[in-house]
């Protein structure tokens, strides 16, 4: 097991958005999922996402591509705990029961280990209370990589005004550790 980094939010902190257009955390984004992580204690996040009615697969339900992409933010946010920028490599999910729409999906992720730069998490999804009946489980494969792996990937507009907002350096978590 990795330390608990000594830069990371201290347990109780309101993660907040790393980029306020990612879809899985970004407030400006229309139809994102806006998800509301906390660092919890250890190498642990807790998270919330409300499902809305944009976000059905079935009708009244939620997508299950929708639900992974809230795991996925949500592991993605362990990031902050270690301090060291990583994206996901392997994300397995199991749906082990449906989540309607209007219904807040509690998410608890974990880091369950690390090698080399490979960081290894665990999640699970439950509905009606964070200890409520479990409805979705993820594990991750998130890889460490350098800064450049944004730079020299995104779209360059993108990427370039992003690093002009100093103003997004200020309010968001953007270049922290991941952009
Ligand atoms: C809060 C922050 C927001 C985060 C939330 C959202 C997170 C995301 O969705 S990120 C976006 C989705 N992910 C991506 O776009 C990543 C795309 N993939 C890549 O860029 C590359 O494949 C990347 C960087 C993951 C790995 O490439 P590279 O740096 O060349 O690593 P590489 O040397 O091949 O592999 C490193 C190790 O990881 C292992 N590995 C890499 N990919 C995988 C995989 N898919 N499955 C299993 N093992 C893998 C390799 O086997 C190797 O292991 P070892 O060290 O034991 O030999």
């Amino acid at each position: 097991m990795p330390p608990r980094a000594e830069q990371a939010p201290a347990p109780g902190t309101r993660l907040g958005s790393h980029y306020d257009q990612c879809f899985g955390c970004g407030p400006q984004h229309p139809q994102g999922l806006r998800l509301d992580a906390v660092a919890g204690e250890g190498l642990t996040v807790d998270a919330e996402f409300t499902v809305e009615a944009h976000h059905q697969g079935g009708p009244g339900l939620a997508h299950g591509g929708i639900l992974t992409a809230a795991m996925d933010e949500a592991l993605g946010t362990l990031n902050w705990l270690l301090h060291t920028p990583a994206v996901t490599g392997r994300l397995e999910t199991d749906f082990v029961r449906p989540v309607p729409v209007d219904t807040v999906l509690h998410i608890r992720a974990r880091v369950t280990g690390m090698h080399g730069r490979k960081i290894y998490s665990a999640a699970e999804g439950r509905i009606g209370g964070p200890d409520g009946p479990l409805a979705i489980r993820a594990q991750a494969l998130f890889i460490q990589v350098k800064l450049e792996h944004f730079t020299t990937h995104g779209r360059p507009e993108d990427i370039k005004k992003a690093m002009d907002d100093r103003d997004l350096f200020e309010r968001a978590r953007a270049f922290e550790v991941n952009p």
